[in-house]
Order: structure tokens, then sequence, then C-alpha cells
């Protein structure tokens, strides 16, 4: 069983007059790799470099393996962490900048070559020891500030947007060498990032933040099937929102296995609005309105003969529905979630 490794409790974080870390508690697991996933201004970086001993007071407590560290100073803490902006040294080679902190912990010569060679191997940068950093790509420096963090053994690894400043397709391949490295060396990565599928591709468990408060916290599928409220229904994925009363116009009257409360909210993944039909599906009149195509799905818009405009996706791999012809669609009432009346406080 993995332990709660990290433990933050009743977090409070003031800057300039400005609550911005509002009595935030959270555990992150031993050997995992969890993410910070919010919008802009939620506070994600806020809390990493509260955890690093970067920021001012914190009212709260930060246990790591046990230990209260919030009184630390940051290096003290054995935390290490990676910036969007790699913050290489630019007068040192590439071996120069992994053995840096090495170099700083008086560690034997010997030892800091082995290890170096051997941590720029699991980064695939040895040919490139020689280097300076503006002769790499920019995948290549966040992969040398990976390894510069990581051949420390830190408890923790906190890394803050490391994949923004990169272009879409290395952003992917990088974030699935970092999550190799995580479960190959067994560390401890907390990561933020604004981007859902980031999160959802590479981590053990996902933490929702809006406006300093933690809004949900689960493993990704646990995040998108079940929305614990109505931000984290809107946040992640793309949805459809309705209430009971809404529902039971449409002829839906269970939920879940529940009868409907008619105040309450429920999320129809647009994924579930299908042409096919199970036993117990409901029957949906309408037509297709507009089609956007996503490359490897197909969004439309149907409008219920009851008056109501649904999302619905579609893999693209058959003809696009045609537009404006009477359809019927079909939903499963087993598949649609309840996420409360309220956001969470
Ligand atoms: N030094 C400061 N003084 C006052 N307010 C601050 C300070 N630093 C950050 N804030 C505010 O704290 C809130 C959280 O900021 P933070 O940078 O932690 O958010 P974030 O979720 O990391 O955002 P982003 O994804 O844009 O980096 C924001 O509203 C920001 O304006």
């Amino acid at each position: 069983m993995q332990a709660d490794f990290l433990q933050i409790q009743h977090l409070d974080i003031t800057l300039s007059g400005n609550e911005v870390i509002k009595d935030m508690s959270f555990k992150v697991r031993r050997n995992t790799l969890t993410t910070f996933l919010g919008p802009s201004g939620s506070g994600k970086t806020t809390v990493l470099r509260a955890i690093a001993g970067l920021n001012q007071h914190v009212n709260g407590k930060i246990l790591l393996d046990n230990q209260e560290i919030q009184d630390q100073a940051a290096n003290q803490r054995n935390i290490g962490m990676v910036f969007q902006s790699y913050a290489l040294f630019p007068n040192m080679t590439i071996f120069d900048n992994v053995a840096y902190g090495l170099r700083v912990q008086k560690q034997a010569p010997t030892e800091i070559r082995e290890a170096v060679a051997a941590m720029l191997k699991t980064v695939g940068l040895t040919d490139k020891r020689d280097a300076y950093p503006d002769q790499l790509s920019g995948g290549q420096k966040q992969r040398v500030a990976i390894a510069r963090a990581m051949v420390l053994k830190p408890k923790l690894l906190l890394l803050d947007e490391p994949l923004s400043a990169l272009d879409a397709k290395i952003r992917v391949s990088l974030r699935e060498q970092i999550r190799e490295y995580q479960q190959k060396l067994g560390i401890t990565m907390l990561f933020v990032t604004h981007d859902q599928g980031e999160a959802m591709a590479i981590s053990d468990d996902i933490i929702v933040m809006n406006e300093g408060c933690v809004q949900q916290q689960g493993s990704p599928m646990a995040i998108y099937a079940q929305p614990d409220n109505v931000f984290m229904a809107e946040f992640i994925g793309n949805h459809n929102l309705l209430t009971g009363q809404q529902l039971q116009r449409l002829g839906i009257t269970t939920a879940g296995n529940h009868p409907l409360a008619v105040a309450e909210h429920y999320v129809i993944r647009p994924e579930l609005i299908s042409q096919i039909q199970v036993p117990h599906s409901v029957a949906l009149a309408g037509k297709i309105t507009s089609l956007t195509m996503l490359g490897d799905r197909v969004r439309y818009q149907f409008l219920t003969d009851s008056g109501m405009v649904l999302k619905v996706e579609e893999l693209n791999f058959m003809r696009p529905l045609s537009t404006n012809v009477p359809l019927t669609l079909f939903v499963n009432p087993l598949l649609i979630h309840q996420v409360g009346t309220t956001y969470a406080e």
C-alpha cells in the first residue's frame, strides 16, 4: 500500500493582503505522480512554492514523510524543483549543470561522475555532456533540468508547468518520458499544469484547484466520470449540464439508478449520447443542426424535438451524421452522473 507521503493540512497563504490559498488540505501518496490542475490564478504555483519553502510565512502544516517541514529552510527540505523556464546555467556544460548540486553537497568526484553519467543516460543525453545549454533544443534543455533535479535523489520532485514552453509534439513525448522516469526511479512527483490532456495522460492522481481551494482529488478516470460538483463537470472535458427538470423534459426519469431530483444538476458527457441503443436507453428525437470536425472525433449540436440543444461526440470512423434530418439518438440513464446543486465552497 502507498502511504500518504506528503500531507498538506489547513494551508492558508496570504500574499500582499490577498488570501490566495484558503484552508487547503490534501495528501499525495509515495511514488506516485500527482498533478495539480486548475485555471490560471487558481493558486497552483503558490502551493508548490510553499511546499518547496520558497514562500514567505504560511499558516498550516506541511508533512513530508511524516516530518513537519513548514518551518524548515528550502535547502533543508530535500525537495527538487523544475521550472517552465529550465533555469540552466548558460556558462556550464550539460555535465556540469547536472553535477552542480552534487558538487555543492561536496560529494566525491568519482561518485559525481558516475551519478551524472547514469542520469544523462536515463534522460538520453549522454552525447550532449560537453555541449552548452544554448546548443540544445527546448525539450533537451528541460531534460537536463529534470536530470539536474533527479540526480540529487530528492524526496519529492515538484514540476511547475515544465512543458508549457515546448511545442505540442515535444510536449507529448516529454510528458511520457517524465512519467517513465517517475516510475523507473520511484520518485514522488507533484506536477503543475493547466492542460487537462497532460494531467489525464500521466497522473495517478489529479488534484483540481479553483480560487485557492481543492475542488476534487481522484484518479483521471474518477475526475472525468464522476465530477463532484458543477465546477468540476464544467472544467473537465466537454459536457451537457442539465437540471433534473430538464432531464424530465427529455423523458428521462432516473440517473445512475436513482430517481431524479428536479433541482439537482446532472452531467451527460457528449460521447454518451449516440446511435447505439442498449436495454433501458431513452430515445431522444431531434436533428443535428451543426457539426465540427475535431480530427479523431466529430462534435455535433443536436436539437431535440423538446427544444433542448445537446452536445454529442462520435469517433470519426464512419460517415458523419446528416444535418437537418429527423434523427433518433439514445442515452443510457445509468451513465448520467449527478453533480449537486452548487459549486464546492
Ligand atoms: N506576490 C503576490 N502578491 C499578491 N497576489 C499574488 C502574488 N503572487 C500571486 N498572487 C495571486 O495569487 C493567485 C494565485 O496565483 P498562482 O500563480 O499561484 O496561480 P496559478 O494557478 O499558478 O496560475 P498560472 O496557471 O497562471 O500560473 C493569483 O490570483 C495571483 O494574482
